[in-house]
């Protein structure tokens, strides 16, 4: 017959044998029954909610029970009341617990109702485990006598603390969080980067130094948004339009980001991109990047935004583009710029049911302007005709030099007789205009074809290829004219 307080000498070794392994070989086991017994239970909310920290936790534990039981004598089962709990090592385990969990600021009450789980889950082992052991009882009563050696040990050394030592300790703790909160808020206020941290509702709940200063204007100190405006020496003016930023959603302060982020922030997201923005009338270009933020949990707990001034690129990356689609030597666009220009007019012209027509102008006989008065002169000429039609299309007209003396014209919400007469009136200028080089004078005309812009077409060549025939038949019928194709398809003479 076993005794369960006095197990005989085989028996015990076995038992000891068995809880060793057992804790051994199932820590991941214990660690999900004990996290499913403190969620049942609304601990989680309170203790630690990495995972890291449970595992410790139970590593801890278990290595000390695994010790505490190869130190033990069949005998040392039950307590004296001398028991030397400070040579065991799972009484040792939960002194250090006690210190740790008191300096956290947990209460004996709540850590003792939480380790009644561990004491569940160990136990369940054992049962689930050993079920049809013939030692099972024993088992149990080694582990539940254990867990009691636990509690005796935790609850003296939380007891026998004097309270200006558990003060001292959560005051340094405090000290410590404090420090170390401090020190995340002046990396967050020292990033030269504007940066907002929003809720769900896209709402500023903080903005950084270099955000208040791009909003406001203001250099504002760092910390200072956090604080009540009345409760601040002598800022109070300044501070009211610093917190003018807090608490509005972002995209009221901000409204070009409107389109990029929309109303709400949901979880998954991380959004980018560049954006133009006109801040106390001034234009800027940054590169915004908004991350979702995630609590040590997994749970989504607002966005980070970030702004990155790129005004400086993208003023280069401008000027850069102006130069590659402009003609050098007469400001005209060339016809790189034509062909990107012509694609979204010509879907722009689709959509809206309007009409694009397209006009091609050629200086008549302007070999003879070069071999008479000069390739210099030729140039010039080619500047004034240039300027001539800049002053006379619209801002929306695009206006594109296509080959030597040849230029496009590109005329959006235009029907052929409103583009015709609009050539006619260049042509007209043209003809009256004088170009002027040094003591040469010389004045030239130009032929053009008007047509609409082909629809179906893929290339610029097919596109501008029934104006491009009008023009050929303007020069045929004695140049210095303007002929649409829709007179050439009629047969009517120019
Ligand atoms: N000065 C100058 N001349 C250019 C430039 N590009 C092309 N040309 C000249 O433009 C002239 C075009 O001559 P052609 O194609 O024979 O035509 P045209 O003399 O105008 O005669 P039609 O078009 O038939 O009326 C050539 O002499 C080219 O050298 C330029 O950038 N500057």
């Amino acid at each position: 017959m076993v005794t369960m307080t006095h197990p005989q000498g085989d028996e015990f070794a076995l038992c000891r044998a068995t809880i060793i392994s057992l804790l051994r070989d199932n820590e991941d086991w214990l660690m999900r029954r004990i996290l499913d017994y403190a969620h049942r239970q609304d601990y989680t909310q309170y203790t630690s909610t990495m995972m890291c920290a449970w595992q410790a936790s139970i590593a801890g534990l278990s290595e000390a029970l695994i010790k505490g039981a190869q130190e033990q004598t069949r005998s040392s089962i039950e307590f004296t009341p001398n028991q030397d709990f400070i040579h065991d090592a799972l009484a040792h385990f939960a002194v250090e617990e006690a210190i740790l969990h008191r300096k956290r600021g947990i209460k004996p009450g709540m850590f003792l109702s939480l380790l009644k789980y561990y004491r569940q889950a160990y136990t369940d082992l054992v049962d689930e485990r050993c079920a049809d052991s013939p030692h099972i009882k024993t088992l149990r009563h080694f582990v539940l006598k254990r867990f009691d050696l636990l509690e005796i040990a935790l609850v003296t050394e939380w007891n026998s603390t004097p309270m200006d030592k558990v003060v001292d300790e959560l005051s340094t703790t405090n000290r410590k969080l404090t420090n170390e909160k401090n020190f995340y808020l002046t990396a967050f206020e020292s990033l030269g980067t504007p940066a907002f941290l929003l809720d769900h509702e896209l709402e500023v709940t903080d903005a950084n130094q270099a955000a208040v200063s791009l909003l406001t204007g203001m250099n504002a100190r760092a910390g200072e948004v956090y604080y009540d405006a009345a409760a601040i020496t002598g800022h109070d003016q300044d501070f009211v339009s610093e917190n003018v930023i807090l608490n509005r959603p972002v995209t009221e302060l901000m409204p070009e980001l409107t389109d990029f982020i929309g109303k709400r922030c949901d979880t998954e997201a991380q959004k980018s991109g560049d954006v133009s923005m006109t801040i106390r009338d001034e234009d800027y270009d940054f590169f915004f990047d908004q991350h979702p933020l995630q609590d040590i949990s997994g749970q989504f707990a607002g966005s980070i935004m970030f702004l990155k001034d790129i005004s400086d690129r993208k003023a280069v990356e401008r000027r850069l583009k102006a130069i590659a689609d402009k003609d050098p030597l007469t400001g005209a666009g060339n016809r790189r710029a034509l062909e990107s220009v012509i694609k979204s007019e010509l879907s722009r012209a689709h959509r809206h049911d309007e009409p694009l027509s397209v006009a091609i102008l050629d200086i008549d006989w302007f070999k003879s302007v070069n071999d008479n008065y000069g390739h210099l002169m030729g140039d010039r000429v080619l500047i004034d005709i240039a300027k001539l039609c800049k002053d006379l299309i619209r801002p929306y007209d695009t206006f594109a030099r296509i080959g030597g003396e040849e230029f496009a014209l590109l005329l959006p919400k235009t029907s052929v007789p409103e583009a015709e007469r609009l050539a006619e009136r260049l042509r007209q200028r043209v003809a009256e205009h004088t170009t002027q080089a040094g003591e040469n004078r010389v004045q030239v005309t130009i032929s053009i074809g008007v047509a609409l812009l082909a629809k179906g077409a893929k290339t610029l060549e097919e596109m501008i290829e029934s104006a491009d025939r009008a023009l050929y038949c303007a020069k045929l019928d004695g140049r210095n004219r303007v002929v649409t194709f829709e007179q050439l398809r009629s047969n009517k003479p120019a």
